[in-house]
């Protein structure tokens, strides 16, 4: 079994959200994170069309939750699965709730391609890293996208 740890991430109104970040954009260093967001909205995802500034916004459905691939799937799957980079804006008039659940490794686990994801002979992307090193990396600087990855690349 891996490791799980819940946010939960509270957005005053800001009269001018261009002025501020919510969460400024990254992936998740998780396996799986499973968000739970109230009817306000605000979290973006990255598209991979058009220029590379293609922002989607993830409308809140009713009853649904937002299931995000982490950069520990995209390890263990030696990126077949990707981590899907996010970031959230700010809410002029309403204050926002939401509730991440991040379905991890369990911190002393080493992580890198699953040997079955290797057995055809493709070559790993990724190196075997402390599951614990990679968060420490995540947390050591701000955010910047899906930069952290690179930590585990060969
Ligand atoms: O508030 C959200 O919708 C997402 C928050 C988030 O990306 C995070 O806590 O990692
Ligand atoms: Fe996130």
């Amino acid at each position: 079994m891996g490791s799980i740890r819940t946010n939960l991430n509270y957005y005053p109104i800001c009269p001018d959200p261009k002025l501020t970040v919510g969460v400024g954009r990254h992936s998740d260093v998780s396996t799986l994170t499973i968000l739970l967001q109230d009817e306000i909205g605000g979290l973006y995802v990255r598209g991979n069309q058009g220029d590379g500034d293609n922002w989607i916004h993830v409308p809140p459905i009713k009853g649904s939750l937002v299931i995000n691939v982490g950069d520990a799937l995209q390890i263990l799957s030696n990126s077949r699965y990707k981590s899907v980079e996010h970031r959230v804006i700010a809410n002029g008039t309403k204050n926002r709730i939401s509730v991440p659940i991040f379905v991890n490794p369990k911190p002393t686990d080493i992580i890198g391609p699953l040997v079955e994801v290797l057995q055809n002979g493709e070559k790993p992307i990724y190196k075997q890293v402390l599951y614990s090193d990679y968060v420490k990396h995540f947390f050591r600087k701000a955010h910047d996208g899906k930069k952290t990855v690179e930590f585990a690349e060969i």
